[in-house]
């Protein structure tokens, strides 16, 4: 399937995962309904137990023993259920990680050039995060949690009509409450977090930074700011505590208020008897039962809060996925023929980022197969620009940029690697060995072009000098830069291009190493076209043509 067709978004993924895993999703719906019945039992088995006791009659051992096997049962009930919804919630998030992965492939460079990094960065780290938590503890908790406590209410109903509505009117308030109490402990506790991290940064600044702080007498100030972190930081730490130590007794006194109100209203005659009266079996069963229906109460607040604080972040990871995507060509397109002849033509290319601000001109030139060019031009000209068009990052404005005859955006990835080889100032590393800074994972380069590539740069020897040779893992101080340099030319040319484009290769070299970088490069360029912007080079070598930019 073409990737442009996968129509990449949240709730597709939320889908897929859910249709994957359906016995999971089913397994999940049975645990959550046979652990609410349950949790429902023991008190039951209570109120038989205490109604035998207080008629005079034995208590079955019978009785004994289921209630503990309820008990048991509804705790195992209880972690199978958080279990599964952490499951489902794992499976969810690496279903919308990989989604993200998939559609960064399909954006188009303008993407990355007008977002900030941080932001990507961000969604994929935090917002992902803050969707974990919707699944696990949010949605799916919030309705288990709500079949709990419509379970127990209906349990209250069945025992005293007159509990229930009592129950039913003091909820809300209690919600009302336990949101209040929760709403400033997160917001103590994101200031505690973040003066911590106020903290946390002003040691390594004053540390980084102590020369400067005391030759500009600077110490007081460094001081009070210090201590005006740590103070908000206690201040914060100090509220989310009493919020917490508060709470708690709230909810104890509530519920016991609620009890003896119960009984108070029992021992009275009349109606009120009929509505609250009740055996002492089931006025035990009622107490534990009210006891009980705090905990998902408190528990739908919390689950609320993540919800909200998800919703910022599913709208982010939504808008994320509605970008427009590159688009990608659905057939590969036949250069062979004409590489023979002119390999690169720029014809009248007017170009500009933000196109109101045209960086390159009506720019032409020609390069021929087997020709040696170098860019030359002031800072800022456009010469890397004119590297971004030639890779079909950008399509230019006006005019046409062709490879071989064919538009240059309108190759294909894979055609792309076999066509160009591109190094910069640096090498970009990526995680892996040795052998896959030059490979770049690519399967089709062999363990043998790979070793051909280091040979024909000069680092071989060196590579296999190391404890795993070709697979010691990637670490930058296993080579000199200069070395790395080499590794950069040997990544460009192991999948064979015709094309080498050349960026300030030897900027950041001394001149012996550039010494080194030079002899790899003549070897490289043999039966290749090669474009290269640098002034060092062309002085160097006086060989190629120069064209100027701008
Ligand atoms: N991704 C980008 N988004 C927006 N503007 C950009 C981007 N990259 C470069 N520019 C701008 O385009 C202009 C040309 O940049 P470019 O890097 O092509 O110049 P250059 O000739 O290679 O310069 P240098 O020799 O200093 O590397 C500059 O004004 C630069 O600020």
């Amino acid at each position: 399937m073409n990737p442009t067709e996968l129509k990449l978004h949240l709730r597709r993924s939320v889908v897929t995962v859910l249709r994957q895993h359906w016995l999971l999703v089913l397994m999940l719906a049975g645990v959550i309904l046979a652990g609410t019945a349950v949790a429902l039992v023991p008190p039951l088995v209570l109120e038989r137990v205490i109604n035998q006791l207080t008629t005079g009659q034995a208590v079955l051992f019978s009785l004994a023993f289921a209630y503990f096997i309820f008990l048991a049962l509804a705790g195992i009930l209880e972690s199978l259920q958080t279990v599964l919804i952490t499951l489902i919630g794992q499976k969810i998030t690496r279903q919308v990680r990989q989604d993200l992965c998939a559609k960064i492939q399909l954006l188009p460079a303008s993407y990355f050039t007008q977002q900030q990094a941080g932001k990507t960065v961000s969604l994929f780290v935090n917002d992902v995060e803050a969707l974990s938590a919707l699944f696990d503890n949010g949605v799916l908790s919030m309705a288990a949690d709500a079949l709990k406590m419509i379970g127990i209410g209906a349990m209250i109903f069945t025992r005293s009509l007159g509990l229930g509505f009592l129950l039913l009117a003091i909820t809300p308030l209690l919600f009302a409450l336990t949101r209040h109490f929760q709403k400033r402990m997160l917001k103590a506790q994101q200031t505690h977090r973040s003066a911590i991290a106020q903290v946390n940064n002003a040691v390594p600044e004053t540390l980084r930074c102590l020369r400067m702080i005391r030759t500009f007498n600077k110490q007081n100030y460094m001081e009070d700011r210090y201590d005006k972190h740590l103070q908000t930081s206690y201040q914060s730490l100090e509220k989310a505590n009493f919020y917490d130590s508060v709470y708690s007794p709230i909810i104890v006194f509530s519920s016991s208020a609620v009890i003896a109100v119960m009984m108070v209203l029992a021992s009275l005659s009349g109606n009120m008897q009929q509505l609250f009266g009740m055996s002492v079996g089931s006025a035990v069963a009622v107490i534990a039962y009210v006891g009980k229906i705090f905990t998902p109460l408190e528990n739908i607040g919390m689950e609320i809060e993540n919800i909200q604080s998800a919703v910022a972040s599913i709208e982010r990871i939504e808008s994320f996925f509605q970008q427009p995507e590159r688009i990608l060509p659905t057939q590969q397109l036949d250069l062979s023929a004409a590489l023979t002849q002119s390999v690169l033509s720029l014809s009248h290319v007017t170009f500009g980022y933000q196109p109101e601000e045209p960086v390159l001109k009506d720019l032409s030139f020609c390069i021929n197969s087997g020709e040696t060019v170098t860019l030359i031009g002031r800072t800022g000209a456009g010469k890397s620009t004119i590297f971004r068009l030639i890779l079909g990052l950008y399509a230019p404005q006006q005019g046409t940029v062709e490879i071989a005859g064919q538009p240059a955006d309108q190759l294909s990835d894979s055609q792309k690697r076999r066509l160009f080889g591109y190094v910069e100032q640096t090498l970009h590393p990526a995680d892996g060995t040795v052998g896959d800074q030059i490979s770049l994972f690519d399967a089709a380069i062999t363990d043998q072009q790979i070793i051909e590539a280091a040979e024909l740069v000069g680092l071989a020897g060196v590579i296999e000098k190391l404890p795993q040779g070709y697979a010691t893992p990637w670490n930058p101080a296993l080579f000199s830069q200069g070395q790395i340099q080499l590794l950069a030319i040997a990544r460009a040319i192991a999948a064979n291009p015709r094309i080498l484009l050349l960026d300030e290769i030897t900027a950041n070299l001394d001149s012996g190493t550039e010494a080194l970088v030079m002899e790899a490069l003549q070897k490289a360029s043999a039966n290749r076209t090669v474009l290269s912007i640098s002034h060092r080079l062309y002085q160097q070598n006086k060989t190629g043509r120069l064209i100027t930019i701008g």
